[in-house]
């Protein structure tokens, strides 16, 4: 680490630690909320981060089937915030993964990383039905939703760290020694707890996102457990009946720059740099949001026209609504799935094949089939 970066503005002080880390310094974060006062000119930033929030609550809460949307945008969120990580699944591989969820045969096998990222979207699913307030039980319980059975070293499911560990090669960034962890987290988690916080609720979203990030409190995972907290938070502190905003597509994009940034909160308490970075992504990922919302919507009532017109057909309408949750189906499962026959549920994938709604997935044992255009809308940019 960079003695020299840190200048009298940091936002938390050094100390010394065993010399071969990449120099003999860890940062110690003070503790939140931070001394800075949250700019007047960030005011048009932040009013238009949460002007499209509201947007976009509006059109999700307007929604007949919210999944429509939902599924689409948890699956993305897994796949981009493990990705960022060097945690691959293409969408395809994920959806053949849950649909048939086996062992991996070894450390080696792809299916760890499929799994992986599964399980981020388990953890998703997991932390929006908890009845457990936002701090360090459930931050850990969602730990082990994401470690679980994932084969691999220093995985530590649901716990926290007792190693020193460093972010980049060489190491840029050195969190707090593990022997003090609790000195950080203790605070840490008396904040998240609070009812009002220092700033906006969204604001405070991005202000614990980097302190999360600077204690790094696991020895793996730190950054995808952070930015599920951080759909958490958002949905549970900015009012949001819903998790419609997910950020990793935003940070994704250029993730040097997003670490870069909270590196200058470390160094400089470079703050209004972040938070504005921060909101601009959030008015980003609405809009974004916003209009994949609108074409899925589109196609759904092109696909109800097109199959069945004003007469449609209940039990069709109910196939191509489980498909804008998860484009992929099996015959096999179709039967318990709506409650129909083995022949009926072919005959219907059938129809639906005839009409162009669905594919045969090539080289997959049980027959699978696949929604090619919805694929394309939910997934864009994914495979
Ligand atoms: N300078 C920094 N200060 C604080 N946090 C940072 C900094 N740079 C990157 N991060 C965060 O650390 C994450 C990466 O941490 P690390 O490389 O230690 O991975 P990890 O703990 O194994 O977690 P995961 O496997 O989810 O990345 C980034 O995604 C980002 O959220």
């Amino acid at each position: 680490m960079q003695h020299s970066d840190f200048g009298p503005g940091a936002s938390g002080h050094l100390s010394e630690i065993a010399p071969f880390w990449g120099g003999a310094y860890c940062f110690d974060p003070d503790p939140l909320p931070p001394t800075w006062e949250f700019p007047a000119d960030l005011w048009p930033v932040l009013n238009e981060a949460n002007k499209q929030l509201m947007l976009l609550e509006g059109i999700g809460r307007s929604l007949p089937n919210p999944a429509i949307l939902l599924r689409p945008l948890r699956d993305r969120e897994a796949i981009l915030s493990s990705r960022m990580e060097g945690t691959m699944a293409t969408p395809r591989q994920l959806l053949l993964y849950e649909l048939d969820p086996r062992e991996a045969a070894s450390e080696e096998d792809p299916r760890n990383m499929h799994r992986e990222v599964a399980n981020y979207a388990r953890a998703l699913d997991y932390a929006l039905t908890s009845p457990l307030p936002t701090g360090l039980t459930l931050i850990r319980q969602l730990h082990a939703i994401l470690m679980d059975g994932v084969r691999g070293k220093n995985r530590d499911p649901g716990q926290f760290r007792r190693q020193q560990v460093a972010i980049g090669a060489p190491a840029r960034y050195v969190p707090p020694a593990p022997g003090r962890l609790q000195d950080f987290l203790d605070p840490f988690d008396a904040y998240l707890h609070l009812e009002r916080k220092r700033y906006d609720p969204l604001v405070d979203c991005f202000v614990t996102h980097y302190q999360l990030e600077a204690i790094h409190p696991f020895s793996d995972g730190n950054g995808r457990i952070g930015r599920l907290l951080l759909t958490l938070m958002i949905q549970r502190c900015c009012g949001m009946t819903q998790p419609w905003l997910h950020m990793s597509e935003y940070y994704e994009a250029d993730h040097q720059q997003y670490c870069d940034r909270m590196y200058r909160v470390s160094t400089e308490g470079a703050w209004s740099d972040w938070i504005g970075y921060c909101l601009k992504g959030v008015a980003q990922q609405a809009t974004k949001t916003i209009e994949r919302c609108d074409r899925l919507r589109t196609l759904r009532d092109e696909y109800y026209d097109r199959l069945t017109g004003k007469s449609a057909s209940l039990r069709l309408k109910q196939i191509i609504d489980g498909l804008f949750k998860a484009p992929m189906v099996a015959i096999a499962d179709l039967p318990e799935a709506i409650g129909v026959t083995y022949p009926t549920a072919k005959s219907d994938v059938a129809k639906l094949v005839k009409a162009g709604v669905l594919a045969e997935f090539p080289d997959h044992h049980p027959k699978t089939y696949y929604a090619p255009e919805i694929f394309a809308i939910a997934y864009e940019g994914l495979e």
